[in-house]
């Protein structure tokens, strides 16, 4: 769930025939000041009105469109957009995909709640612009229509029953469920969706949370362990429930895989297969955790209460199950009251995730209706695959805690780098970083692979550069062109250590390879295009830093 990260305020209203639109930078915003900063670099307060003229030409629409999405860009940068971009460089417009859609969609909210605005008398200027938005959210994501393989031959009978029986309880919908390649099911649009209209919509009745486990029989031995937390309880609730013949969401579990597949699963020529990499370590722990975990609650609940916990239900195995299920099925829904609470929500249970979704923001209960909406981001045609994101998170996560590597270059695929104790107290006294975690990821997806950039994190490498001279600019002078090359050889040898340990690629046949084999060899075979791609960047970036250093020398 995502929240909309422009403020909308009582004061967009409508005086005299001009609409005001107040646009504002959240002072709760987690990266307040760097917005902040970049918001002021670019002429712009935390806090801006703009005047929508009832008399509005389509020109001076698109100017005042301009400016609110520069505005609305910067406020909806997340961290790893924030440390990746050029921040110095002005011309930067367009950030990502995800970061433009995100803006056009919040200044559309803000223009729409105008539009519904009690006061304003002129709405034709305000339509334009809400037409101007939502063409260029068309535009924008034309070239993103998901091409998808269908196999025809599975019938999704127990799916079709599910939406039967969610519609009997008040669900709807405008998606039906296939079985798409290499994704297991998923759910396709049924007529062509526009951006605002909700494509799903599930009564909080069949929800499964937190409050069905207070009638249950498992509650009140669950709620005498110090500590646990309502996610648990409804993990050993789901445990059983799955097996009971008179549960009302039966025809729900009966809809869900055997086995889901999931890092947690990985078998041990997986594991062996992720040496090198930071997922090994990532699986490792997260199967240690739940290993602790389990020994800590379940025999001692199966041993002294086993005709509510019945030991043959109680299994690692099936613990594991309902872990997979919890961690790639649930989603945080924030309730009326204002609570957050992890649910098991059926139908959109089907939704798969892509990088370009279509629905981001979901999540949140309207009160009025009771219901759990899933509106369009961008629009989605009839027959295309609708998508949720779940998160900007990294392929290591996906694999781990979903079981897939994502389609398409994933920004979120970031390699930490490990910086010393030493060195992390004078991040802090840098005046220009403000960052005190530093990373890379491909190179492929900077845009400025100039002489002092190489598509490398701008943070990463003035704090390099401060780190030897705190004077350094990036000026092509003799003393900061030897900083600068001093950086790229540091880099390069790091990253040579790092491929080092990542060994030569691995090929695998997907017919005749396990499914966690191949994930992990595709997991790893990325890795190394990321460590590959900075490599060359240090190579080329030494090149160039070389051929100036020279034209220096020969000056002098
Ligand atoms: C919420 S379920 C979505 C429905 C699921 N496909 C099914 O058949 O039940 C999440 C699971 O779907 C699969 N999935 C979701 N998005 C995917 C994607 N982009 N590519 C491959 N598998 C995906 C993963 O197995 C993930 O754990």
């Amino acid at each position: 769930m995502e929240e909309n990260k422009l403020r909308s305020t009582d004061e967009n209203i409508m005086t005299g025939g001009t609409c005001i639109i107040v646009i504002e930078l959240s002072e709760d915003d987690s990266f307040f000041d760097q917005k902040k900063d970049l918001l002021q670099s670019k002429g712009f307060d935390i806090r801006e009105k703009i005047e929508i003229e009832g008399s509005s030409s389509s020109d001076q629409i698109a100017i005042s469109l301009e400016k609110m999405l520069q505005i609305a860009r910067i406020i909806n940068l997340d961290e790893i957009e924030l440390y990746f971009g050029e921040n110095e460089c002005s011309s930067v417009e367009f950030w990502s995909a995800r970061n433009e859609v995100e803006a056009l969609n919040s200044v559309l909210s803000l223009v729409k709640s105008s539009i519904s605005g009690k006061t304003c008398l002129d709405k034709n200027p305000l339509q334009a612009l809400q037409d101007a938005i939502i063409y260029r959210i068309g535009k924008l994501v034309e070239k993103r229509k998901l091409e998808i393989s269908f196999d025809r031959t599975y019938k999704c009978n127990k799916e079709k029953c599910l939406l039967e029986w969610g519609e009997q309880n008040g669900a709807k919908t405008r998606l039906e469920i296939a079985c798409i390649e290499g994704a297991g099911r998923g759910a396709i649009a049924t007529e062509d969706l526009k951006v605002g209209e909700i494509a799903l919509e599930i009564p909080l009745s069949i929800i499964i949370s937190e409050d069905l486990i207070c009638n249950s029989d498992v509650h009140h031995l669950l709620e005498q362990i110090d500590g646990i937390s309502t996610e648990t309880m409804l993990l050993l609730w789901s445990m059983k429930e799955r097996h009971n013949c008179n549960s009302k969401f039966k025809i729900y579990f009966d809809t869900l895989p055997k086995e889901f597949n999931t890092g947690l699963s990985f078998g041990v020529d997986a594991i062996m297969a992720l040496d090198g990499t930071l997922l090994l370590e990532e699986i490792i722990q997260a199967k240690e955790h739940l290993r602790s975990q389990y020994d800590e609650l379940i025999p001692a609940l199966c041993n002294n209460h086993p005709d509510v916990f019945p030991p043959e239900l109680y299994r690692w195995e099936q613990f594991i199950w309902a872990c997979e299920l919890w961690y790639s099925n649930s989603m945080k829904v924030m309730f009326a009251d204002g609570k957050l609470r992890t649910c098991l929500v059926p139908v959109a249970g089907f939704l798969n995730h892509s990088l370009h979704p279509h629905v981001v923001h979901y999540g949140k209960v309207d009160p009025r209706t009771s219901t759990l909406k899933f509106p369009l981001s961008r629009p989605c045609c009839v027959g295309e695959q609708l998508c949720l994101s779940y998160g900007n998170f990294s392929s290591s996560h996906l694999i781990t805690f979903y079981g897939f590597l994502p389609e398409g270059d994933n920004p979120y695929d970031v390699i930490p780098l490990d910086i010393d104790a030493d060195e992390a107290g004078r991040i802090e006294d840098c005046p220009q970083s403000g960052w005190t975690a530093h990373m890379v990821r491909g190179t492929w997806l900077s845009n400025n692979h100039n002489i002092f950039h190489y598509g490398l994190p701008p943070p990463l490498l003035d704090y390099l550069r401060e780190a030897r001279s705190p004077t350094h600019n990036k000026k092509d002078t003799q003393p900061n062109l030897e900083i600068e090359m001093e950086v790229l050889q540091d880099l390069h040898a790091t990253f040579s250590d790092m491929m080092e340990n990542l060994g030569d690629t691995d090929l695998v046949d997907r017919e005749n390879t396990r499914w966690d084999v191949f994930l992990a060899v595709q997991y790893k075979n990325l890795q190394r295009k990321i460590v590959s791609s900075v490599l060359t960047a240090c190579d080329t970036g030494i090149k160039l830093v070389q051929n100036e250093l020279s034209k220096c020398i020969a000056v002098e």
